[in-house]
This record gives structure tokens, sequence and C-alpha cells, in this order.
């Protein structure tokens, strides 16, 4: 939906720094929007992750499966810059993204939604999207502050980007009210609002299905490959789900105890002695 305007945004970015940077940092249009390369951590004497490696298609949906303790949810974090990996390389884009901090990462590109939900009950739908808008933000803060057109401007195009995705989500009848009134189901819309908001390009779903009844999971499964389409977006998605996850992924990643223990279709994946016996308790 808006992937061109960002993309567009970051070349100029580049060529007003140094024109001839464009040439040599244009991305291939075929490499993988995330490389995860040989990723060990390491929480003293557990090994979290045990030299993983996998890649994520530009405008693909990626599921990230494993039974409790595979380590998915520190994979999410080490994309996240929450955790710092143990050694290994982690590049979106073809650019690392292991030197940055946290709070860089909505500006280059990563959105997520959590597991429990990370939002601000008391403020509304309206707003907390709105505070997604203003996440992703990177330009000159300073001049912003000095100057209340400019303000004003970035004020405004932010509420348009809320309302619309406001209205693309649904939410129209509770944008005002405050998210901890809300069902479950709703706040969850609400997040995957607020991850988009961020203009992510790739969008990090961290058990998305978790809690909603089987209604909602068919609506969830709609949703996220309606706006993998219409944004233009790439998706890893942590889900224990089966049946969601398999349906909506072109590709699947498998984890146990750390490593990874198949990559493939969700048919292979399936099909995969590795992966069934991890789910039946028996692989070591
Ligand atoms: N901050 C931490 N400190 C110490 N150990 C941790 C930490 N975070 C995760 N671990 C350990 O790392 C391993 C992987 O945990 P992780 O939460 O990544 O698994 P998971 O696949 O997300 O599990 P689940 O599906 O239950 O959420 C587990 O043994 C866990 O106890």
């Amino acid at each position: 939906m808006w992937a061109s305007a960002c993309e567009a945004e970051r070349c100029a970015c580049a060529n007003a720094m140094n024109p001839s940077l464009e040439s040599i940092t244009r991305p291939d249009p075929n490499a993988p929007l995330l490389r995860v390369r040989d990723v060990v951590v390491r929480f003293g004497g557990i090994v979290a992750l045990d030299h993983v490696s996998f890649d994520v298609p530009k405008q693909k949906i990626v599921g990230l499966i494993g039974p409790n303790g595979a380590g998915k949810t520190t994979l999410f974090n080490c994309l996240s810059r929450l955790y710092e990996t143990t050694s290994g390389g982690i590049e979106l884009d073809g650019l690392s993204i292991l030197d940055l901090p946290a709070h860089a990462m909505a500006a280059r590109g990563i959105g997520r939604t959590f597991q429990n939900l990370a939002l601000f009950p008391s403020a509304t739908v309206f707003e907390n999207i709105l505070i997604g808008c203003h996440t992703r933000k990177h330009g000159n803060l300073l001049a912003d502050m000095l100057s209340l057109r400019r303000s004003r401007q970035v004020n405004r195009a932010a509420a348009a980007v809320a309302n619309e995705l406001i209205a693309y989500l649904r939410l129209g009848d509770v944008a005002h009210r405050k998210v901890a009134q809300l069902p479950f189901g709703t706040q969850k819309r609400v997040e995957f609002a607020r991850a988009l908001a961020m203009k992510p390009r790739l969008l990090l779903l961290d058990e998305p299905a978790c809690g909603l009844n089987h209604e909602e999971v068919e609506g969830l499964a709609e949703l996220i490959r309606g706006t993998q389409r219409d944004f233009d977006l790439t998706v890893l998605l942590v889900e224990h789900h089966m049946g969601l996850v398999m349906g909506i992924s072109d590709w699947i990643v498998a984890l146990n105890f750390g490593r990874r223990i198949a990559a493939g279709t969700p048919a292979q994946v399936q099909a995969s002695p590795e992966v069934i016996a991890a789910y039946l308790g028996e692989s070591k």
C-alpha cells in the first residue's frame, strides 16, 4: 500500500547524503529481505539458539514453529534488538542490524506485535495507533520542533495514516474508546494496526492467534494474507496454531532446542520426521 513511498523516501535520503552511494547500495531485488546467519544466543549455560540460519524472502510469509522453549521468542527478541546475539549475523536488506539500538528498528523497517499485547491500555484506539505513526518518524526532530508549521503538517499526516488504518481494520466504532475496555480480539487488531502504522517492510507477528477463538483465528488468517498483499509486506510469524501457520505460510522454519531442525514448504515440514518427533516429545 505504501511500501513504494517508503522506498522512494529511503532512496531520496541516501542520495541527499552522497549521490555516489546510490549505485553501491542499490538493493538486489531478488535478495532475501532478512538473512539470519549462524546465530547463537547463550543465557549462562542455556543455549537458546544454536547456530540458526535461514532467509526470509521479500513479500513472503514465513512461519517459525517449534515446541515450547525451542528458541522462537529469543530469535524475535534478537530481531527487535531486545536481546544481544552471542555470535552470528542478522541482515535486513543486506545491512547488519546488530549495531543498531532497539528504538531504531522501526525506522529501519521492522515492526512487531507481542505475544502479550504491548498497548497503552488507558489510551484510545486512535491514540495507540498514532503512537505507532510517530514511532517510525526519523526526520530532523529539532527542525520539526522549531517549526510549528512543519510540526502541524507532521501531526496531520500521522492522524490521516491512523484514520486510514482504523478504516482498513474496521475499528471505526471503537476508535475513541480506551483500549482497556475492549475485547481481547479487538485489542489484537489495534496492536496489528499500530505495527502497520510504523510502515514496516518486515512485520514480526508473535503468536497472533494466542487467546483467540476459532472464528477469530479464521478472520486473522484473512487479515494477515490481505495485509501482506495490500501493504507489500514481508511477514515472519511465530505461531503454535498449526492450522493458521500451515494455512498461510509460503515457507516454514522449525526449531527445537535452539537448533533448526527443518525448513521447507508447509507440506515438507509437516512430513519431516524431525518435526514429528519434536512435537511428539521424542527428539533430544
Ligand atoms: N531472558 C532469558 N534468560 C534466561 N533464559 C532464557 C531467557 N529467554 C529465554 N530463555 C531460555 O531460552 C530457551 C528458549 O526460550 P524461548 O522463550 O525463546 O522459546 P520459545 O520457542 O519462544 O518458547 P514458547 O513457545 O514457550 O514461547 C528456553 O530454555 C528459555 O528458558
